[in-house]
C-alpha cells in the first residue's frame, strides 16, 4: 500500500540546520516560529485560537533512510528505533506539541519549535490532556534521561 499526502502549510522556525536545533518541544523554550497554512485550508482554523497548545504532525523533509537502532541524543548505546524519537524513520513522521500564541491572515504563531525551517506541516489536532488520560508507570530507557532537558539541542548523527 502507498500513502500520499499533501502538505497543509509549512513550518518556519529559527533553524536552519540539525546541529543546535532543540531535540524536543521541551528543551525549546522561548523558540518561536510561524506556520503557514495553505489557502484551501485556512477555513479549518476556526476555533483553533480557542487552544494553548496544538499536535502538530509533520514530515522530517530533510530526512533521508533509516536504521532499526540508533543511538538516540539522550542515551549513549544503541535503542530500538521505534522506542525513540529519533528522525530517520521508516515513515519520516513528526509530532510536537507547540504553544500557540496567535492566529492571523492563515498564519499561526507558535513556541517551543523543535523543527527545521521550511517543514512541511501534515495534520494540526487541538492539545487535550483529558483525551489522553495516561497514567504512565514507565518510560523505558528515558527514565533518569529527561531530567534537565532545557537548551538540549541536535548535533548532526541523523543526518
Ligand atoms: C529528535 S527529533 C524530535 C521531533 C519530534 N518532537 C518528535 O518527537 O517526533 C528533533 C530533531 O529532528 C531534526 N529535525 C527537525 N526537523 C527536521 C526535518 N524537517 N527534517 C529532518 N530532520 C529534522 C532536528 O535535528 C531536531 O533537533
Amino acid at each position: 500500500m502507498e500513502i500520499i499526502y499533501q502538505p497543509i502549510g509549512i513550518i518556519h522556525t529559527p533553524f536552519a540546520v540539525r546541529k543546535g536545533t532543540p531535540i524536543q518541544p521541551a528543551a525549546a523554550a522561548g523558540a518561536v516560529g510561524h506556520i503557514e497554512i495553505a489557502e484551501c485550508y485556512r477555513a479549518g482554523l476556526k476555533d483553533l485560537d480557542g487552544f494553548s497548545h496544538l499536535i502538530l504532525l509533520y514530515h522530517f523533509h530533510l530526512s533521508s533512510g533509516y536504521e532499526m537502532e540508533v543511538t538516540p541524543f539522550l542515551d549513549t548505546q544503541p535503542r530500538g528505533l521505534f522506542s525513540t524519537r529519533a528522525p530517520k524513520r521508516p515513515n519520516a513522521i513528526g509530532l510536537s506539541v507547540v504553544r500557540l500564541t496567535a492566529i492571523h491572515d492563515g498564519i499561526l504563531e507558535v513556541a517551543d519549535v523543535d523543527m527545521l525551517d521550511g517543514t512541511p506541516l501534515l495534520d494540526i489536532k487541538p492539545y487535550v490532556p483529558q483525551l489522553n488520560p495516561a497514567e504512565v508507570e514507565r518510560i523505558g530507557w528515558f527514565s533518569g534521561a529527561v531530567t534537565d532537558l532545557q537548551g538540549r539541542t541536535a548535533d548532526e548523527r541523523f543526518r
